[in-house]
């Protein structure tokens, strides 16, 4: 595991107990999905991932060796996981776009070159290579959306932490950050999403965590996802491609027990 959160409890200052006894584990290459209604603690999970927070009890683990919170440890924590904030104006700072990009691989003391083609990549990626030059506050939120994930894609993370990355991009812009979160994978990067999208999340990950009011479930997110006991005390919605399974079961079109869709092309290995 690269990193492992084991048993974690975390209240802020003077406020309720927002996490407790959670364990999480990221292996290599995994796509994790975090789903839980609205101040359910899913960014509040984020931050103790990526040493932001630090939990009041439980353990964080980088490859297996606890988390010193000292700038040390955190620098070590943070060259390996990345967390993309849920606003863009919370992490961009530097005056063009170009420069924001930059800003992370500079601060690794890396050579110019590997610099300028880190940044081009994560550009090109982001579908935003013509934003180079554009001062930052004059984007749009889509597309500082875009240019925040574009800084931590060019730090080239082992693990990649994103907080509703697609609330606000359209949907040509969501298409493109799944495929560039899936080329990412291909390469081995662990990737983790808060959500709301339930349709996105059964699509897209492999596990899920759920922060439900008995406590986090974890597990693959097919099976969290059709937990229709799960959905109503988290208060999710079904996911479509599970409704279809579900409709078709009861009227006897799918043997029970038959693995939902997860995108419309599956659909298709239902027909005779
Ligand atoms: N800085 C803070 N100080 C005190 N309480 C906080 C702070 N940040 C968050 N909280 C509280 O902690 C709980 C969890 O918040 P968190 O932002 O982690 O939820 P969330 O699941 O990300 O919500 P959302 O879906 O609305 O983004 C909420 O009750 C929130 O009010």
């Amino acid at each position: 595991m690269i990193v492992q959160l084991v048993d974690a409890r975390y209240a802020y200052e003077d406020g309720p107990l927002v996490l407790d006894g959670i364990g999480l584990a990221l292996a290599e290459g995994r796509a994790t999905a975090l789903l839980g209604r609205n101040g359910s603690g899913k960014t509040t999970l984020l931050r103790l991932l990526t040493g932001g927070l630090r939990p009041a009890s439980g353990r964080l683990l980088l490859e297996g060796e606890p988390v010193t919170y000292d700038r040390a440890g955190l620098t070590r924590l943070r060259t390996t996981v990345q967390l993309v904030v849920q606003d863009p104006d919370d992490q961009l700072f530097a005056a063009s776009v170009g420069q924001d990009v930059s800003f992370g691989p500079m601060n690794l003391g890396l050579p110019e070159e590997e610099v300028r083609a880190r940044v081009g990549e994560a550009l090109a990626a982001m579908d935003i290579e013509s934003l180079r030059d554009r001062p930052t506050h004059l984007l749009s939120y889509g597309q500082r959306k875009r240019a925040a994930i574009a800084g931590a894609v060019a730090m080239r993370p082992r693990v990649l932490v994103l907080d509703e990355p697609t609330a606000g991009l359209d949907p040509h812009g969501q298409e493109r950050l799944l495929e560039v979160l899936d080329g990412l994978r291909q390469a081995g990067t662990t990737v983790v999403m808060a959500t709301h999208d339930v349709d996105l999340a059964l699509r897209w990950a492999d596990d899920a965590v759920v922060l439900a009011p008995g406590g986090p479930r974890t597990g693959p997110v097919a099976e969290l996802l059709t937990d229709q006991a799960l959905l109503d005390t988290a208060r999710l919605r079904r996911p479509w491609g599970t409704a279809v399974t579900h409709l078709l079961t009861s009227h006897g079109l799918l043997p029970p027990g038959t693995p939902g869709p997860r995108t419309a092309e599956e659909v298709s290995g239902y027909l005779p």
